[in-house]
């Protein structure tokens, strides 16, 4: 596969590491890098052989397959749907763009149309088979996520002394308020009930070093009771290791004929 991608941040530099450099793709390379400042771009285009452009367009008209999107929930709206009509499959780690339902569905319907794929991993949490498997027979009553993060990976409020509730309500409008730190909740909502019905809690805690979700879910099934102690990456307190290893994981298996899951 000739992968591209857009954005060159943390996530964006581990997969350059792990796949053009760590062979962890075997088969595949990042071919093309889009970063809006070329200071950004310029350097790793070296480094990792994989030629910088100055513009996305450009990229969807070379020969790659696949785009990787690792910037933000915004460009991840504003390059998306274009990734698609040119034929090319795509992954998003910024999830939350499909909170937007035009976006979502002008994805779908494009994925329809041009036989591409939207690949959404389930980046920094888990548990998305077994909401899918609960909700086969539409009997899935309540998802919730309750994200507990250091004060440091939220915004504004890097001087807290106590644990502080940020957010309580839906998916739709969690991710409106934090687009930066809680993809999650929407990648759960399209799992199991939808942004609306998913409930999201965020708390702001200095007592923690750790991205902590706890994912509760009930319904004819049983109970699922989730919780995930996330390694931040090193240099962005904000995303998970997790999420990273979870873009990677999924172009791992894209292709494999046995499917687990
Ligand atoms: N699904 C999940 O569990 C998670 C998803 N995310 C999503 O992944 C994104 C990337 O995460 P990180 O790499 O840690 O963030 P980061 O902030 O380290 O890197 C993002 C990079 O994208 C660049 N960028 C912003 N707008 C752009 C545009 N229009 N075109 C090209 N580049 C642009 C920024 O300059 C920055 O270098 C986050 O913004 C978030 O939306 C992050 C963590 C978890
Ligand atoms: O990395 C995390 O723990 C979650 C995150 O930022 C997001 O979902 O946007």
């Amino acid at each position: 596969m000739r992968l591209g991608l857009i954005g060159c941040g943390n996530i964006g530099k581990f997969l350059l590491q792990a796949i053009n450099e760590d062979g962890l793709l075997p088969g595949s390379k990042i071919v093309a890098i889009y970063a809006r400042r070329e200071e950004i771009a310029a350097p790793l285009s070296d480094e990792f052989k994989a030629k910088a452009y100055g513009d996305v367009d450009a990229i969807l008209k070379s020969d790659v397959d696949l785009i990787i999107e690792a910037a933000t929930v915004e460009a991840a709206k504003d390059y998306g749907l274009n990734v698609l009509k040119s034929g090319k499959d795509l992954l998003l780690s910024s999830i939350g763009a499909m909170a937007d339902p035009d976006f979502a569905e002008n994805a779908n319907k494009l994925c329809q149309m041009n036989n591409v794929q939207l690949f959404l991993p389930s980046g920094a949490i888990g548990g998305l088979d077994i909401l899918k498997s609960a909700n086969a027979m539409n009997g899935l009553e309540t998802v919730s996520i309750t994200t507990r993060k250091p004060p440091s990976a939220l915004p504004a409020c890097s001087s807290l002394a106590n644990e502080k509730v940020l957010f309580v309500g839906s998916a739709a409008e969690a991710i409106k308020q934090f687009p930066r730190n809680i993809n999650v909740a929407i990648v759960l909502s399209l799992a199991g009930l939808g942004s609306e019905r998913t409930k999201v809690k965020i708390i702001a805690d200095p007592n923690v070093v750790k991205n902590i979700h706890l994912i509760e879910a009930t319904g004819s099934f049983g109970k699922l009771k989730l919780e995930v102690e996330n390694e931040p990456l090193p240099n962005n307190p904000k995303t998970s290791y997790l999420a990273a290893l979870s873009v990677l994981a999924t172009l791992q298996n894209n292709e494999k004929c046995v499917q687990i899951g």
